[in-house]
């Protein structure tokens, strides 16, 4: 069985231009470093808008940080007339690792659709960028009982297209969207119930070693204080974190979660 190592990556979303961006990145070293942050046991990321990579590239680089970087989207476009997207050539240049595909609020208000998805992962992987695959239900979808359902259409959605050894590279984030900015955490369990299922089906669609080395994290109003938890269960590799992650020292706290007994 393959040992998938532990993500903790913060999504920034629309918050942090590039000069507190560079701030934020350096304060959040300095306070991983003095809690003696061990980066090959859990890695650490920050999503960040496109106009902060540029100077994150540069004091990661400069200062040899172990923060990782990554965008909140990616195009499927490679070059030419297609006004506004940002290819996948630029943002590997930037040194970016990873890039989130299929954010629910990209789904919602730029009418992301799964065959985007799967378009965008596949450009990020031709391009050695990992996809952070979002996936998730909303509230009405949790209600009705149909969550996990709904969840694994957006997986086969987002996988269409993507061979076994590309579909190995990904990572997957399972996000309710009722969970999402609330402050209402999914419980460990109900997170559990679904990633598991996502990794059923990574196994069905693929294999047991393609689902055994997809990282799949959970996402929606992770806090220090719930991350250990969710992290015990045994499908879930790391957190997707939106608000918290603009506190660094709270980040900190959440990536720290290997060290509470
Ligand atoms: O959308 C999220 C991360 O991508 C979750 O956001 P919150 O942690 O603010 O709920």
């Amino acid at each position: 069985m393959a040992t998938r190592t532990p993500l903790i990556a913060g999504n920034w979303k629309l918050n942090l231009d590039h000069l507190e961006a560079v701030h934020q990145v350096q304060k959040l070293d300095f306070t991983l470093k003095d809690a003696k942050h061990d980066y090959e046991a859990v890695e650490v990321a920050v999503l960040a808008p496109f106009t902060d990579l540029r100077s994150i590239q540069t004091v990661v680089e400069a200062d040899g940080l172990g923060i990782k970087y990554g965008s909140q989207d990616i195009s499927q476009h490679i070059s030419g007339a297609y006004t506004g997207e940002i290819s996948p050539v630029f943002l590997k240049k930037l040194g970016v690792t990873y890039a989130a595909v299929g954010h629910s609020e990209r789904r919602q208000y730029h009418g992301e659709t799964d065959e985007l998805v799967a378009a965008k992962s596949k450009a990020a992987l031709d391009h050695g960028i990992v996809p952070i695959i979002c996936v998730g239900e909303g509230l009405d979808i949790r209600k009705a009982g149909n969550h996990v359902e709904y969840t694994l259409a957006q997986v086969d959605g987002a996988f269409a297209g993507l061979t076994a050894d590309e579909a190995a590279k990904t990572v997957v984030a399972y996000e309710p969207v009722w969970a999402i900015g609330t402050g209402e955490v999914a419980t460990p369990a109900d997170a559990q119930e679904v990633i598991g299922a996502i990794r059923g089906r990574l196994a069905e669609l693929y294999s047991a070693e393609v689902a055994d080395a997809v990282r799949v994290l959970y996402g929606g109003s992770v806090k220090s204080s719930s991350i250990v938890e969710l992290m015990a269960e045994k499908d879930i590799d790391g957190g997707l974190v939106g608000g918290a992650s603009l506190d660094a020292d709270e980040f900190a706290r959440i990536a720290s979660f290997y060290k509470v007994a």
